[in-house]
């Protein structure tokens, strides 16, 4: 696998292994409106939009939407750079879907770590420039879905005084604080983004970052004020379709759109063979230990005290939204 082809395949958005009988890590193809894609040849930009109610939580069917459409849209040769964001305005991705973990279902649980895997070898190895639009929480895998793009824009979220409408979001691998550890690959991929010593504590102490902060420790590249815009360069918002139209309307969107046109401006060759260069080890590390790694993940989530803490995760989970 770890050839000079299959490299280069796996950046030009083909997997070697497509070419022969289905893989059984290859996600089945599906269509659904859980991640909604907008494509704009023009500019060369296309969105994915999460749209999984109520917290765009990844469960094995999200999972394989999000690959299913990233494939999608990297097929088509006009297009250069994908924006990842969310239909929430408060959450960008809750992390995995919690309920897949309590009382898994023994055929489910393999095939549900495999497509998170999946989304991470599709998501970081994509030939596409990757922005991350945060509009909202990002704990955890939600995390893990954003440093698997190449830039990250977070909003500062409401800081209104009136304490109803204020909300600021955060981001982070707070794993730890749920009894559970983020797999090696995602906390190495806190590492290469954030650095080693402030990786080290952050995952430890599973510190999820208000979006200044988040800043200061380069876990995003870059914030903006919660505000709308009037005007400016909707070329792709003119063509979302109408429940998101209006959110779109923000400078967080405006903002990823600009970064999005800065990369698809790149010579596309030229950004695919230098992102190679920093994460194809990281990729091919992780496809050598995947199968490992799902024994690992299913033996661990199942242990009797892990599902203790997850039921009662869930259930607090429950309870503090029915509440509201
Ligand atoms: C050493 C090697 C060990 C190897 C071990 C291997 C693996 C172990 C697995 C490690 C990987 C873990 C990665 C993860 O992603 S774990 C998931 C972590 N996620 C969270 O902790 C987030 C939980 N959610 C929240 O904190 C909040 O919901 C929020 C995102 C901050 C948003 O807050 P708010 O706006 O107030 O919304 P609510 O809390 O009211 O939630 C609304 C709604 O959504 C449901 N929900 C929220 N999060 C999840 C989730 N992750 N999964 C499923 N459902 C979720 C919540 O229950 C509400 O639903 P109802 O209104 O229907 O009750």
């Amino acid at each position: 696998m770890n050839t000079p082809r299959a490299r280069a395949m796996l950046f030009m958005g083909r997997r070697s292994h497509q070419s022969h009988a289905p893989h059984k890590h290859s996600p089945p193809a599906v269509a659904n409106d859980l991640v909604i894609s907008t494509v704009d040849e023009n500019s060369g930009i296309a969105m994915l939009t999460m749209n999984r109610p109520p917290a765009n939580s990844l469960s094995l069917e999200m999972n394989e939407a999000l690959c299913y459409s990233l494939k999608t849209v990297e097929a088509n040769p006009k297009i250069q750079s994908v924006i990842l964001s969310s239909t929430n305005p408060k959450i960008f991705s809750a992390g995995l879907d919690i309920t897949e973990l309590v009382a898994p279902d023994n055929d489910r649980l393999p095939r549900f770590w495999n497509s998170l895997q999946q989304v991470y070898i599709d998501l970081y190895g994509s030939r596409l420039a990757t922005v991350a639009a945060i509009q909202g929480h990002a704990p955890a895998a939600g995390c893990f879905l954003a440093m698997s793009c190449d830039y990250r824009v977070m909003s500062e979220g409401d800081t209104n005084n009136d304490i109803k409408k204020k909300h600021v979001p955060t981001i982070g691998l707070n794993e730890t604080q749920l009894g559970i550890a983020a797999p090696p690959w995602m906390g190495q991929l806190l590492v290469r983004t954030i650095g080693f010593r402030q990786a080290e504590l952050a995952l430890a102490l599973g510190t999820l970052f208000p979006p200044e902060q988040a800043l200061s420790i380069g876990l995003v590249d870059d914030i903006v004020p919660h505000q709308q815009v009037e005007s400016g360069d909707h070329k792709l918002v003119d063509l979302l379709p109408s429940q998101i139209k209006d959110q779109a309307q923000n400078s967080l969107l405006q903002k990823a759109y600009t970064q999005a046109q800065i990369y698809a401006k790149i010579p596309p060759q030229a950004r695919v063979a230098s992102k190679m260069v920093t994460r194809e080890e990281h990729i091919f590390r992780m496809i050598a230990k995947r199968d490992e790694d799902t024994q690992h993940f299913c033996g661990f989530v199942t242990q009797k005290a892990v599902q203790k803490n997850l039921t009662a995760y869930v259930e607090a989970l429950k309870n503090k939204s029915a509440k509201k």
